[in-house]
């Protein structure tokens, strides 16, 4: 018999789960796992639920909900030792993460997937003293992501931060950004928006960071330079097609750390929720984390 904690956002997407726990329990439970479960009740539950799951020595731990309660999850969990591997079902809004690892939104296919065993090891990024799994960002730009809403993402995707993007660049600042990564020379320029990321699937632009994988061991870097409306325009046209990391404006580069810090005022998004201020660490965790994947 294993034992099982299951964190679950009871108000996520269109509250699947108070469906599906049920069936979910049901067959985990025919197959030797026993589950216990936890509803969240709001922000930061997920995260004290997961923390305490690891402590309690659970084998596994299963989170169900949208990317912000995954991210809370692995805030509980990350940086631990022993971590018992985690199973998510991606009944969310948006599920960039689960869609990055390829995870099925057929709980049937997923339960016995879990049943199996079947794990992968995934690279965990660490921003100051939080945690995140797909991407890390600054710069005015990456507040698209609080401003695009969620229907809209649903409806038409990558479209809709397009959209806004331009839309937001009319009154858009660059930012004066220091740059030092592991193996590469500092950088020190005026930046749009930098991105840091650990999967290559960020907000449905699957090409954002084409090359990206989440089990190298490394981050990649892209970073957009001040650039004007036009230039604009032309990069981000080419970042649906994954060809703007070779833009003169764009630069791209793979690290296991980096340090950036501005002379202004820049704020972090790390997976699409405020993560604080520059200044910022990042580093890498290689392989940290096993995904029922
Ligand atoms: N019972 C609850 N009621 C309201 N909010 C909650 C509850 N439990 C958790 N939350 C909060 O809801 C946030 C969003 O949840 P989640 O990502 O699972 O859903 P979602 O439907 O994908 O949402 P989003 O519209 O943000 O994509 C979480 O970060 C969490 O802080």
């Amino acid at each position: 018999m294993r034992n099982a904690r299951l964190i679950y956002n009871p108000t996520s997407g269109r509250e699947e789960m108070k469906r599906r726990l049920a069936d979910i329990l049901d067959r985990l439970d025919g197959a030797g796992i026993e589950a216990s479960c936890h509803a969240t009740t709001g922000e930061g539950d997920a995260t004290r639920e997961a923390a305490e799951a690891v402590e309690r020595g659970y084998d596994l731990v299963i989170a169900a909900g949208g990317d912000g309660t995954l991210n809370e999850v692995i805030n509980g969990m990350a940086g631990k030792d022993n971590l018992p591997p985690l199973g998510i079902f991606p009944v969310g809004t948006t599920n960039d993460f689960a869609r990055a690892l390829g995870i099925s939104k057929n709980w049937e296919e997923y339960c016995d997937l879990v049943i199996r065993n079947q794990t992968r090891a995934i690279d965990v990024g660490k921003a100051n003293d939080r945690y995140f799994i797909n991407i890390a960002g600054g710069g005015t730009l990456t507040e698209l992501t609080y401003e695009v809403p969620s229907r809209l993402k649903t409806m038409i995707g990558q479209l809709a931060y397009y959209l806004k993007g331009i839309e937001k660049m009319v009154s858009l600042a660059p930012q004066e950004l220091m740059i030092q990564a592991n193996g590469h020379m500092p950088i020190h320029d005026e930046f749009m928006l930098f991105l840091i990321a650990n999967s290559n699937s960020v907000g449905g632009f699957e090409k954002l960071a084409p090359g990206a994988s989440i089990d190298d061991g490394l981050f990649d870097v892209i970073a957009l330079r001040k650039c004007n409306l036009a230039e604009f325009v032309r990069v981000a046209t080419l970042a649906l097609r994954g060809e703007h990391v070779h833009d003169k404006k764009v630069v791209h580069f793979r690290t296991d750390y980096m340090e950036v810090v501005s002379p202004g005022q820049v704020q972090l998004n790390l997976d699409g929720e405020f993560g604080g201020v520059l200044p910022g660490t990042f580093r890498i965790l290689p392989q940290h984390l096993r995904i029922f994947a």
